[in-house]
């Protein structure tokens, strides 16, 4: 795009000729002064499908009509309604049905998963994490270390990148794997980051781990519906996420795991057990003795929070009429876009941390302001601008291939390039 001077025409015509453009009508907006936001800020929380209402409307008929019959009786029956999700979210994280389920929030499945594939024993008990992830994950992992009896500044390898650079290079994480080695129980990263955007080589962590003969888990908190993966082909051993970014499926809305086949319905995998996980021909027999249902399904524990998980089903419909394909295609040409405009601005004082190859990112570009960036922040919201700020100096930005358009990135252009702060 070099000596291309930027025009509103330009990105109109990139929506003209957009075939996801139509989906944007399919989600509230937020408005300021009358307008359409520019909302940058769906790897934060995604927006509402305008069906989520009209869902949670008929699944409270349904309980009005039905009352406890509703388990079997309801259109979406609640005894099975996780089982919905599976197909859907297979799909978007590249799994088979049963290597996947709809349960809880992000980090209680973690600390579930750790439970399940954190096994420290004697020489072997480290964790590998990158440095500076999300708070949550690093409690997480510092009190599960703890759990076992480690010291955290012993027991948990954090990877930092270069002196001077902000990410990490994919040779350095894979040679730190290597270098230390039968220490290693886990390598549990995020798949992207969500400070800097970075987006790691899942497939290469996933093989490094297994040759030390460690377990590879990821944290898709910033990938989910963002980025398409292949976690059964990789054999990646778990995964989990929450809906609420990318998945648009509402404010601490239901979480997810993912579960590779060779775990899941091997019964020597310790899971903590509850009703619904297991087998679902047992479970009302009211007997001892915990039968483990086949696949991810067996790590749920409690019956299906049916109203956290209307949002869910809203957001998963529209999933289903376009492919992860077709996002991310659009995806790379937006944040490129936004990558060029945000370049023409030199009366701002801020890096982009986010690798600049699409390979190594998704939707976010993280912008490093060295001055002034909480001013600029302040600035951008009181013009209708929604991003948001991460500690200590970052505005992270970012376009939503399913519901934003080029022209959302020219406006938010034209309103920092006449930033006065
Ligand atoms: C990487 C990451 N981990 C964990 C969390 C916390 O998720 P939850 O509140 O669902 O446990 C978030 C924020 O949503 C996140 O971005
Ligand atoms: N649930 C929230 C409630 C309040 C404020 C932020 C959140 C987030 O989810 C932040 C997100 N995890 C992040 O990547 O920063």
């Amino acid at each position: 795009m070099a000596n291309f001077e930027p025009t509103l025409e330009y990105a109109q015509g990139q929506d003209d000729i957009d075939i996801l453009f139509s989906f944007r009508e399919r989600f509230h907006i937020p408005q300021h002064e009358g307008q359409d936001c520019i909302y940058l800020c769906g790897n934060s929380l995604g927006l509402q499908p305008k069906s989520t209402a009209y869902l949670f409307e008929k699944e409270l008929a349904d309980w009005a009509k039905w009352g406890v019959e509703g388990h079997f009786n309801a259109e979406r029956p609640w005894f099975s309604y996780h089982q919905q999700f599976s197909p859907s979210l297979a799909r978007i994280v590249g799994a088979q049905k049963e290597e996947v389920v709809a349960m809880n929030t992000l980090t209680v499945n973690l600390h579930l998963l750790l439970l399940s594939f954190y096994k420290p024993s004697g020489s072997r008990y480290k964790i590998i994490m990158e440095a500076g992830a999300f708070p949550s994950d690093q409690y997480a992992i510092e009190t599960q270390v703890r759990m076992y009896g480690h010291n955290p500044d012993d027991a948990i390898i954090e990877l930092s990148p270069r002196e001077g650079e902000h990410c990490l290079r994919d040779e350095d994480i894979l040679q730190a794997i290597e270098e230390a080695g039968e220490s290693v129980a886990c390598v549990m990263m995020g798949a992207v980051n969500y400070y800097t955007g970075q987006y790691y080589d899942l497939k290469s962590i996933t093989e490094a781990a297994h040759r030390i003969g460690a377990i590879a888990g990821f944290d898709l908190a910033h990938a989910m519906g963002n980025i398409p993966l292949q976690l059964h082909d990789w054999k990646v051993d778990f995964a989990c996420w929450c809906s609420y970014k990318y998945l648009n499926s509402g404010p601490g809305g239901v979480g997810g795991i993912f579960v590779h086949e060779k775990h899941g319905n091997n019964p020597e995998v310790f899971r903590l057990a509850g009703w619904w996980g297991n087998d679902e021909s047992t479970r009302f027999k009211m007997k001892k003795g915990f039968i483990p249902a086949k696949g991810a399904a067996s790590w749920q524990m409690s019956n299906a929070p049916v109203f956290n998980m209307v949002g869910h089903r809203a957001s998963l419909d529209i999933f289903d009429k376009t492919n992860m394909r077709d996002l991310r295609a659009k995806s790379k040409r937006m944040t490129a876009y936004l990558e060029f405009l945000l370049q023409q601005l030199n009366h701002l004082s801020f890096t982009i941390i986010t690798p600049s190859e699409p390979e190594r990112r998704g939707a976010q570009l993280s912008l490093l302001f060295h001055d002034k960036g909480r001013e600029a922040f302040d600035a951008l919201t009181n013009q209708g601008v929604i991003a948001d700020w991460r500690e200590p100096n970052v505005i992270r930005v970012a376009p939503v291939p399913l519901y934003n358009s080029f022209e959302d990135v020219y406006r938010f252009y034209e309103v920092l390039k006449t930033l006065a702060v």
